[in-house]
């Protein structure tokens, strides 16, 4: 898939704007961002359901912005999977093949079920689901015809962070298993990292980043990307400013290696495994981690505690705020 300086406006609102993205085949990319950023937009638009003002976007060499949605052959999956509730579940799955023999569908159904680890649910009503089988269900009507690409919007964001998590990487398992080549847009960072070959960073319309997850965790380049991300605050070093990695600043580890500093302590959340602190770090709220849980809340709660901080792991960036 080539898109080229494509670019979508609402009115005189420019939501995507001149966006460039080549996806290859078998590849999955995330378009994650923050709300408001383009995601749905820019998937919209490959899918044919909004219309460019400007830009190009072909499939194997061949144009599709003229190419009508249903023409597209492109499946589509929803946050919301949009089951018909008057189907059972077999049915649901069986909807995209009614020009197939009845032999071939049956047999495509039980094992489109099969991938989505459903096998024994053919014959369930939809509407005695749970959320995660639901969705579950869509992912396997939208692949069930083979579609040359797969469009995600947000698939799991009506489900719990724990079903999140399996499912997203069930669903790069499915799309992997199927050869699928995939577009995927979330905002949450974790499911992008999970699901992705590569995640596009979209901040106000525009692909502020892309790389392999870890090509853009160790270096997101970008300010703005870098606090999406998770980084901050930002500091001012004598290399350049650096965005500070969640676990950047440590206390009470021994073994730790880094700058010795002073922090003063704000806030105390105990988390599963470790401890996070909200200290003061030269003027800058930032995060400081205890690898311990053992921890009495009320009595780290305004102290000052020596720290070490390691900048290793805390991206240098290319633009300063
Ligand atoms: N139909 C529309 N008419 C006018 N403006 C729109 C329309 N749809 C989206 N927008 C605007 O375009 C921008 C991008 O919206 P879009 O839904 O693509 O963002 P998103 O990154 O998918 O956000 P979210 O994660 O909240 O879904 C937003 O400012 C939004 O208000």
């Amino acid at each position: 898939m080539e898109i080229q300086d494509l670019t979508v406006s609402y009115g005189s609102y420019r939501a995507v704007r001149s966006v460039s993205l080549t996806v290859d085949q078998g590849e999955i990319v995330a378009l994650l961002g923050p709300s408001g950023s383009g995601k749905s937009t820019l998937l919209r638009a490959i899918a044919g359901l909004e219309t460019p003002t400007s830009g190009t976007m072909s499939w194997n060499g061949e144009d599709v912005i003229s190419v009508p949605v249903h023409r597209r052959g492109f499946g589509l999956m929803f946050q919301d999977g949009q089951l018909f509730a008057h189907r059972s579940v077999g049915g649901n799955v069986a909807y995209g093949l009614a020009s197939r023999p009845k032999t071939e569908r049956a047999r495509r159904v039980a094992e489109m079920l099969e991938l989505v680890r459903l096998g024994e649910m053919a014959d369930r009503a939809v509407t005695s689901l749970s959320g995660g089988q639901a969705q579950r269900v869509a992912l396997a009507r939208a692949l069930a015809p083979n579609p040359s690409v797969m469009l995600l919007d947000e698939p799991l964001s009506s489900l719990d962070r724990a079903m999140r998590e399996r499912l997203a990487s069930d669903i790069r398992t499915i799309l992997k298993a199927s050869g699928s080549t995939a577009i995927y847009v979330t905002h949450d960072q974790d499911e992008a990292f999970t699901v992705a070959d590569r995640i596009a960073v979209l901040i106000d319309g525009e692909i502020a980043r892309i790389g392999t997850p870890a090509e853009v965790w160790r270096d997101p380049q970008r300010a703005d990307v870098a606090e999406f991300l998770g980084y901050g605050p930002l500091l001012t070093t004598d290399e350049g400013v650096r965005a500070l990695a969640p676990d950047a600043l440590t206390i009470g580890d021994e073994s730790a290696s880094g700058l010795p500093v002073e922090v003063d302590v704000r806030d105390v959340r105990v988390r599963r495994g470790y401890t996070d602190l909200v200290v003061t770090l030269e003027g800058h709220d930032a995060r400081a981690r205890i690898h311990r849980t053992d921890v009495d809340p009320d009595e780290l709660m305004g102290a000052r505690l020596s720290a070490v901080l390691d900048l290793a792991a805390s991206p240098l960036l290319r633009e300063e705020k």
